[in-house]
């Protein structure tokens, strides 16, 4: 028998306590609301997690976990491969950052400047500056090129811990471009140790000097079919926001995505409610992001479609600060997702970070932002098999952090915290 093992870990996260519950009525343990309508933080513990615990992994999976000294016994640390002693420390699941535009070109580094001087994201683009200026970048630099700088990009994230990753498509905007993209981030992940999840994101803007509904076609009659013969993308996006893609052309494009074999996810109602939460219900979509805009009502039936709704803290954080109101989602019992949305407008690539800025921005307990980076950032990649956890049978991508408690990574945002990262039960950071 050939197994790993991490033993003497200070705190083991697990995973989601209470898997089951997903509405009030489901769970007795989960509150209702205040008189002022807005429901405290849970009074249970939302994740599992072990003391003084051990994990053994075999064949790249979670075999168990339990006290230390009670595993020892049955898998002594002297016949195992490979030992970590995490003393001290605290042992998390991989993370999952559900949601990145992490392959780009160019540096926009000035419309940051001018975002602070007082311009708006949506003025920069109407202006043909941001995505649209990105998309210019894209078509003139090589598929090699971006290959370099999307594995560059995923060596910060595994260093950071995120073992598994979204990356959309979206800078091209013709057909050659979008199929080079995913092309890209295909080849980027086919040898590294993250997991790349592809999805197509033609419709993130309107060319420049093309309408709207003449784009809606294009996307539909010429870039899906070349997509799905490519076979690499896994969902569909669009970016459905007042000047980009209404909710009829949104529509359009995820339902012949879907007839494609592509599963639909939408950039939902960021600047404006144009529609776009009640969209995602309408299609179940895997998820719908943002949600800066939706009201309540739309978060009630984003959650009644079984949608997993996917937070960006680093994004609102670098638009100003306005964070989406968690009361809908804690009335349902039900966390969201949180992802980093690494791009060109949102420069940072580290989900701890995301995790502190859910924390502190949007009132999400830590416990809550460790399960918003790991079990529900899979959700809303329709990961089964345990992703972003560490049950028994899970895959064995485990993160050892600096630091007793799970707390600890959005505690401190100063440094990185991750020191050993584990994919498929090989130690790959550390
Ligand atoms: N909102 C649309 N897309 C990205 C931004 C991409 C960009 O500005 O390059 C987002 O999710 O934030
Ligand atoms: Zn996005």
């Amino acid at each position: 028998m050939s197994y790993s093992i991490i033993h003497d870990a200070s705190e083991l996260v697990i995973g989601p306590a209470n898997r089951a519950a997903k509405t009030p009525s489901d769970d007795p343990t989960v509150e209702s609301p205040d008189a002022d309508g807005s429901p405290d933080p849970p009074d249970h513990p939302v994740v599992e997690t072990e003391s003084d615990a051990a994990i053994v992994l075999e064949n790249g999976r979670v075999v168990t976990t339990g006290p230390s000294e009670e595993i020892g016994r049955e898998y002594p640390i002297e016949n195992a491969e490979t030992a970590v002693d995490a003393s001290g420390k605290c042992v998390l699941p991989g993370f999952v950052d559900c949601h990145t535009h992490a392959l780009f070109a160019g540096d926009r580094s000035d419309e940051f400047e001018a975002k602070l001087a007082g311009k708006s994201y949506q003025e920069i683009l109407a202006e043909g500056g941001g995505i649209l200026r990105t998309v210019r970048h894209v078509r003139e630099t090589s598929e090699d090129y971006l290959v370099e700088s999307l594995r560059e990009h995923l060596e910060t994230m595994l260093a950071h811990g995120t073992t598994t990753v979204e990356v959309k498509s979206g800078y091209g905007l013709d057909t050659d471009t979008e199929l080079k993209m995913l092309s890209a981030i295909e080849r980027a992940g086919e040898d590294h140790p993250v997991d790349v999840v592809p999805t197509f994101m033609g419709a993130h803007a309107v060319p420049e000097g093309v309408d709207a509904d003449a784009y809606t076609d294009t996307v539909v009659d010429e870039q899906l079919p070349a997509v799905a013969e490519q076979g690499i993308a896994e969902f569909c996006d669009v970016f459905c926001e007042e000047d980009v893609f209404s909710v009829a052309q949104s529509r359009r494009i995820l339902e012949a995505g879907v007839e494609h074999g592509l599963k639909p996810k939408i950039h939902a109602d960021e600047f404006v409610r144009l529609g776009g939460t009640r969209l995602a219900a309408e299609l179940s979509a895997a998820s719908a992001d943002h949600l800066l805009q939706s009201t309540d009502d739309d978060v009630d039936a984003l959650l009644e479609a079984d949608v997993t709704p996917v937070l960006l803290p680093g994004t609102a954080f670098g638009l100003g600060g306005e964070y989406p109101d968690l009361s809908p989602y804690r009335e349902h019992g039900v966390i969201p997702a949180v992802a980093t949305d690494f791009n060109p407008n949102c420069h940072a690539r580290s989900l701890g970070f995301a995790a502190t800025l859910a924390c502190v921005g949007m009132g999400m307990t830590p416990a809550e932002a460790i399960l918003g980076i790991t079990s529900r950032g899979a959700a809303a990649l329709d990961r089964d098999e345990g992703v972003g956890t560490l049950e028994a049978g899970a895959p064995a991508d485990l993160v050892v952090i600096d630091g007793p408690s799970y707390r600890h990574l959005p505690y401190t945002y100063d440094v990185n915290v991750v020191e050993t990262v584990l994919k498929d039960g090989a130690v790959v950071v550390g």
